[in-house]
């Protein structure tokens, strides 16, 4: 048996746990692992798979990044190129490399990513490649999946921030705007949010009124609470707005961010309050992985690899109700999991008194 494993999408803390655990169970059973570099990257070089051995995956589940590289341009049905005249435009190569797996006689693809992954996955597999899929994205947006991973370090990191700058915030009597990762998923906000103790939370599942957001900003003031902590999902929006943007690149997803910035500005010069905003980002998704992490992608790792074993391909690993189980990767291409609005959670925000502005 001859397998590839590649990385796809934003970089998250355990990619590497995941690679040494699928690499190492598949080494295990005799079989040869190769990796493909930066996405699918190296699949139209001159070297399209890498060899991966013990040595290669040796002391890497500590190590934040991935060390495959990963990509999130360069999906083989949308490639981005240059035209003659300068100016991008995309193209679809897939057929390319479904015959470079055949060339190389390599009989399953270990795809570990995110929903925009596994929406490639579905393709490809409709295409006659064999895939396993391993859930990863710190926006923990993956539908019909508990559990991504990479998400548990980044909700790590973004509650240690927002504790550091609820300090500040209370030192300088300040509104403070912090804005977090997630896409169009509230995941990162609502559970760092509350982990944090967050006066205010605002994700994209509930837009949001300024006037609410004011109403509990005097609320705190008349109560002697002078300052006001304000997780913003990047994906949040208020009532009949859009969302914020940065612009986009030819083969590339829309870059989200500014909504922290427009909140801080738009509520200062409501209440006349200072203001700051702060934008947590790439920090969520770099460094080592927590222990949680750690495990979960080593058991997603090996998980994928007892998949491959059994020919029980074009399924994702995923943990439903503290169970590793499997699921078709096509059943969920095009689909991403909101925030539950009347999950337990968000009643645990409401019941200790978080404004989640509606
Ligand atoms: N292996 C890959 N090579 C190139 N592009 C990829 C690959 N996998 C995914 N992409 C692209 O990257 C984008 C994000 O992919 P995905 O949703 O899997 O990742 P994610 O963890 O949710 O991170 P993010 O969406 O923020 O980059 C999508 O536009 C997708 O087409
Ligand atoms: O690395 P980039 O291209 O800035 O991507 C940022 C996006 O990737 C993620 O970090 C992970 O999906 C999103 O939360 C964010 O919108
Ligand atoms: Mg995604």
């Amino acid at each position: 048996m001859r397998i590839a494993i590649n990385t796809g999408g934003g970089d998250a803390p355990g990619l590497n746990a995941a690679i040494r655990a699928a690499t190492l169970a598949a080494l295990k059973r005799g079989w040869e692992v190769f990796g493909i570099k930066n996405g699918y990257g190296s699949i139209y070089t001159d070297e399209p798979f890498i060899k991966l051995d013990a040595e290669a995956v040796h002391g890497i589940t500590l190590q934040g990044g991935t060390i495959l590289g990963t990509a999130n341009r360069g999906n083989p049905f949308d490639m981005p190129y240059q035209k003659d005249d300068g100016s991008w435009d995309t193209r679809d190569v897939s057929d390319q490399l479904i015959e470079t797996f055949r060339e190389h006689e390599i009989d399953a693809l270990v795809a570990i990513g995110g929903d925009g992954s596994m929406s490639i996955a579905s393709r490809l597999i409709k295409k006659g490649l064999n895939v396993v899929g391993v859930p990863k994205t710190i926006d923990n947006d993956i539908f019909n999946c508990d559990v991504s991973l990479g998400f548990d370090t980044a909700i790590d990191i973004a509650t240690g921030a927002l504790d550091r700058i609820t300090t500040t915030a209370a030192s300088h009597h300040r509104i403070m705007a912090v804005e977090v990762m997630g896409r169009y998923a509230g995941w990162i906000a609502l559970y760092a949010g509350i982990a944090s103790s967050a006066d205010v939370v605002l994700i994209p599942e509930i837009p949001f009124s300024y006037d609410t957001i004011v109403e509990k900003i005097e609320e705190r003031e008349e109560s002697g609470q002078q300052y006001t902590m304000i997780v913003v999902a990047e994906g949040a929006k208020k009532k009949d707005g859009e969302l914020v943007t940065k612009g986009k690149t030819v083969g590339q997803q829309v870059q989200l961010g500014g909504i922290a910035k427009q909140v801080a500005d738009e509520l200062s010069e409501r209440t006349g309050k200072e203001s700051r905003s702060v934008v947590l980002g790439h920090l969520q998704r770099g460094g080592s992985p927590s222990t949680y992490d750690r495990l979960i992608s080593l058991r997603y790792g090996a998980a994928a690899i007892r998949c491959v074993q059994q020919r029980d391909y074009n399924k994702l690993v995923v943990l439903q109700d503290n169970e590793l189980t499997r699921i078709p990767i096509t059943s969920i291409e095009g689909k991403m999991k909101s925030v539950p609005l009347d999950s337990d959670t968000v009643q645990t925000a409401r019941d200790i008194g978080i404004c989640l502005g509606d």
